[in-house]
């Protein structure tokens, strides 16, 4: 029989229902059949009544507990694992809920606002025992797993270099208007960084610094420049990374992270993908195509000359998904799932055999990751409110 886990959907805007959407999807379209997925419970800060529609929406109403609180869902016992999806700036307080309820999590990305809350979540989850994982969906899509194969078994040799960019622009209808949306928000913990700096930065640790064992990996350096936007938080940030690795690993590995949320900057205008990851070795380059958030293509070329094309679909039946608008390029073709079910795969299927993090993404990984996000605003002067940067609990926002 496979292993039924149950979720609890903490929040209700727009990737929580990108995510439910795709935890409903069937496992064994994506040849997972050890084990499935349900929605027991969700809630809204908004009160029950949105909780309640969310849960119609996806046509599992009749069988999940509906909650106004997050409180409440935190309580419910009939809930393995709890996905956090606010904006960054209440990933601390909300995740510390859960855990001090005894639940487990997957939390979105960026996993909090600062290295420190990082710290204390990790902390707390050990000392209770539960499962917690940083929501970076990209990591478990199997062109991750492809990128980890080909860099192991040295089809491109010794990775020298990696240069990533995520740069999707403020919707420009957004960006006009007199409110902030949460990307811009400096009270929902926005900016570029946060919200897109985290993809080019995982895909350059997953290309040098996961692959290699480790008690010899060590902390890149960081060099890094912010532009502002307008609202205090950053637009374009950019960002040198130097990771220092054994001379039989081939030496310090460079890689050069971008992200901007530029206006205006319609990086899909021409509607001809562009590689925006390219990982380069000593013999050949893998290149993942735009958008990083979701490289559907990759491209392989080695140094006799051969190149491989690949793509990467992320099987249904989904409802498809038009939750962002076309600036975003965000549209799935009916019946494609988004692809963000992987990743519940792993949370799952480490419930089932009693795994407290990710096998793919240690939580030492994260916590490196929030650290250079640090060093990256420190140098870029880009700092948040006290209370969002505070480890205190609880603290209301
Ligand atoms: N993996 C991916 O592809 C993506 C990940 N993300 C990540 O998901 C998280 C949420 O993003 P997204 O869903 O786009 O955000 P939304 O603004 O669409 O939704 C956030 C939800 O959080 C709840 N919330 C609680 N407090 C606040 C607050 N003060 N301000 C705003 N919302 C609040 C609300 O739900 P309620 O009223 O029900 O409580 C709200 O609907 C972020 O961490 C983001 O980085 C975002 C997009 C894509
Ligand atoms: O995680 C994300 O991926 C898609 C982007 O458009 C979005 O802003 C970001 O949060």
């Amino acid at each position: 029989m496979p292993y039924v886990c149950r979720w609890g959907i903490l929040a209700t805007g727009g990737i929580a229902e990108s995510f439910a959407k795709d935890l409903l999807v069937d496992p064994s379209t994506r040849s997972v059949t050890k084990i499935r997925h349900t929605i027991t419970a969700a809630a809204s800060s908004s009160g029950a009544s949105r909780a309640r529609k969310f849960l119609e929406d996806l046509g599992v109403a009749d069988s999940a507990s509906s909650y106004g609180s997050y409180e409440e869902l935190a309580q419910d016992p009939n809930v393995d694992i709890i996905y956090v999806a606010t904006p960054h700036s209440h990933h601390f307080q909300n995740v510390m809920l859960c855990l001090e309820a005894g639940r487990n999590v997957l939390c979105e990305k960026a996993f909090t606002v600062n290295a420190a809350q990082t710290r204390v979540l990790i902390d707390k989850a050990r000392e209770k025992n539960l499962f917690l994982m940083e929501a970076v969906w990209t990591r478990y899509f199997p062109l991750s797993e492809y990128l980890t194969d080909t860099i192991l078994n040295g089809t491109i040799g010794s990775v020298q270099r990696v240069i990533a960019d995520l740069s999707v622009p403020t919707d420009p209808d957004v960006a006009n208007s007199e409110s902030l949306s949460r990307i811009e928000d400096p009270k929902t913990a926005g900016g570029a960084l946060l919200e897109l700096g985290v993809y080019p930065i995982n895909w350059c640790f997953q290309a040098i610094y996961n692959v290699i064992p480790a008690d010899i990996r060590s902390p890149p350096s960081v060099k890094a420049v912010i532009k502002k936007y307008p609202s205090g938080v950053d637009e374009t940030t950019s960002m040198i990374l130097v990771f220092p690795r054994p001379s039989e690993y081939g030496g310090d590995a460079h890689a050069f992270a971008t992200c901007s949320i530029t206006p205006g900057s319609r990086w899909r205008e021409t509607r001809a993908p562009q590689p925006s990851v390219r990982i380069l070795g000593t013999k050949g380059e893998l290149e993942l195509y735009h958008p990083s958030f979701r490289p559907a293509r990759t491209r392989l070329m080695t140094e006799n000359g051969d190149i491989v094309e690949k793509t990467w679909p992320h099987p249904g039946p989904g409802k498809g998904s038009n939750w962002y608008n076309w600036y975003r390029d965000e549209r799935l073709a009916e019946g494609e799932a988004r692809g963000m079910a992987w990743q519940a795969d792993e949370a799952a299927t480490a419930l089932s055999t009693d795994q407290k993090e990710s096998s793919k993404q240690s939580l030492e990984e994260s916590l490196v990751i929030m650290q250079v996000m640090d060093e990256v605003r420190r140098q870029g002067d880009l700092v948040y409110s006290e209370e969002l940067e505070s480890t205190a609990y609880p603290l209301q926002l």
